[in-house]
């Protein structure tokens, strides 16, 4: 099993488009276009696998940092979702799902991925994995979710298809003991 995760940095754009004289504002999540791997040519959080020793925490800040240059406290890192994903009934990645509001830096591009700044509305779910939309647009939202999603049809998961799916929503996330 692999064990993976997912980080999904948010703000608030002052777009400075007058409607109505008001000044409009705009949540927009970073997504990557992924440049390499499982996934690939898919938008997504930045993430990606546990190295050994590492805690999910440190793996979601060491990701975001590799793979698009943000800095973020460990503190500021909010859990959001557990997602298990199961190959031919099999468990094939156990994600976990964090959110934040801080962080430090400019997104820049790396080997492994095009940051993008999207719109919370406009996001783009038709170029994402396909479980993407029915639980991503909650964790924007603020909302704690645990998943499962079942693939069939063989290695590699992103090439699979996606079958059926179990949600359970606003529950509280334990974090592991060596995770806080
Ligand atoms: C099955 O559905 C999935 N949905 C979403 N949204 N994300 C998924 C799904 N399955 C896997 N993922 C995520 C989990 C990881 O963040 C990435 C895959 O990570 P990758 O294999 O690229 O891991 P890295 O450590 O970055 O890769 P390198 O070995 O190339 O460094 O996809």
């Amino acid at each position: 099993m692999i064990e993976a995760t997912l980080c999904f940095a948010l703000r608030v754009d002052a777009t400075g488009e007058s409607v109505d004289d008001n000044q409009r504002t705009e949540r927009e999540v970073l997504l990557i276009e992924k440049r390499r791997g499982l996934g690939e040519g898919w938008y997504n959080g930045p993430g990606g696998k546990l190295e050994a020793g590492e805690t999910p925490r440190e793996c979601a800040i060491r990701e975001t940092r590799e793979e698009v240059g943000l800095e973020i406290d460990p503190a500021d890192l909010e859990k959001a979702a557990e997602l298990t994903f199961t190959l031919d009934s099999e468990i094939h990645t156990f994600c976990h799902v964090y959110r934040t509001e801080s962080f430090a830096g400019e997104a820049r591009p790396s080997e492994e991925a095009r940051p993008e700044w999207v719109p919370v509305e406009d996001v783009p779910y038709d170029r994402m994995w396909e479980d993407d939309r029915l639980w991503l647009p909650g964790v924007l939202e603020g909302r704690t979710v645990v998943g499962e999603f079942a693939f069939e049809g063989g290695e590699p998961l992103d090439e699979a298809d996606f079958v059926e799916h179990d949600l359970e929503w606003d529950v509280t996330l334990e974090e592991g003991a060596d995770d806080g």
